[in-house]
């Protein structure tokens, strides 16, 4: 999928959101736990209540690696469930030197090996260009690079000064050298809504995947006062928030419900901008 389609699927669903698949399993709701994989249904019931409202889903594969072969499997299937259209996001963070990563882009992209391939990953820019590179070598898929992270520690190293720049920014700046806007976003957190209008002189054109709005407190319409562009330019992420709106049996109703009131925030924000 690349961004001219990816805008038209914002478009036709008048929606960019994006729902976080982070299923923990004590938070399961009860009833789901007679199934032989719970974890599973838990995925297919959310996804097929959400699926008319969101554009991308993604599951982080640290909820899944968690729990060994059968957490993997769920993942796989889990993949195998997601509708045609939604673009696929596996969050893993992935990033080494050339040949590791390799092998990591083929666990993920590659649909004959692992029975899996995502339209995305996220990857970590720490390691440098021939770190992600071969990621970039599948030319349909996209790398979503860490930018500037939701989290405390994100001060930590990511706004540290480098001469001129901020480390997060000549990652922004460098990278843009490696691939086009329709290979790589920027993961940008939603805790971080001041620094929307500056990110966007940085990268005025390409897409950011924004976490941290609901459970980690961010905003939706501080994030899009500056984070909007022509192509709408933004996937918002939510996953606690849509997922366990209620862990009692109308878990996926309920989870319909939250999906649907961030979709219609979206759909304001989209007409407000001329989007749609
Ligand atoms: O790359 C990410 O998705 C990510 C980056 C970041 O800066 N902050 C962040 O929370 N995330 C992920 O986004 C999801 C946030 O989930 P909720 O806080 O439950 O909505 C988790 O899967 C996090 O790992």
């Amino acid at each position: 999928m690349n961004i001219a389609q990816l805008f038209e699927q914002i478009q036709q669903k008048k929606s960019f959101l994006c729902i976080g698949l982070d299923p923990v399993m004590d938070k399961l709701p009860k009833h789901l736990l007679k199934y032989e994989d719970p974890v599973f249904e838990f995925n297919k019931q959310i996804i097929d209540a959400t699926h008319d409202l969101c554009v991308a889903y993604k599951p982080n594969t640290a909820f899944y690696e968690s729990r060994g072969v059968k957490g993997w499997n769920t993942l796989v299937k889990t993949w195998q469930h997601f509708p045609e259209h939604i673009f696929t996001i596996a969050d893993a963070k992935r990033g080494d030197i050339g040949n590791t990563s390799a092998m990591y882009a083929e666990a993920f992209f590659n649909c004959e090996s692992s029975d899996m391939s995502f339209d995305s990953i996220t990857v970590a820019p720490y390691m440098g260009k021939d770190s992600v590179s071969p990621f970039l070598n599948h030319p349909d898929k996209w790398v979503i690079l860490l930018a500037l992270t939701s989290n405390q520690g994100s001060e930590d190293f990511q706004v540290k000064q480098l001469e001129d720049k901020k480390l997060y920014e000549q990652v922004i700046l460098s990278s843009q050298q490696w691939a086009d806007v329709n290979q790589l976003m920027y993961v940008v957190g939603a805790t971080k809504a001041d620094e929307f209008k500056h990110i966007r002189s940085l990268a005025p054109d390409h897409f950011l995947l924004v976490p941290g709005v609901g459970a980690q407190g961010g905003s939706l319409s501080a994030v899009c006062e500056y984070g909007l562009n022509k192509h709408c330019g933004l996937l918002v992420n939510s996953a606690r928030n849509i997922i366990y709106a209620s862990n009692g049996e109308d878990f996926a109703e309920k989870a319909h419900a939250a999906a649907l009131e961030l979709q219609q925030e979206m759909e304001q924000i989209l007409k407000a901008a001329n989007l749609i």
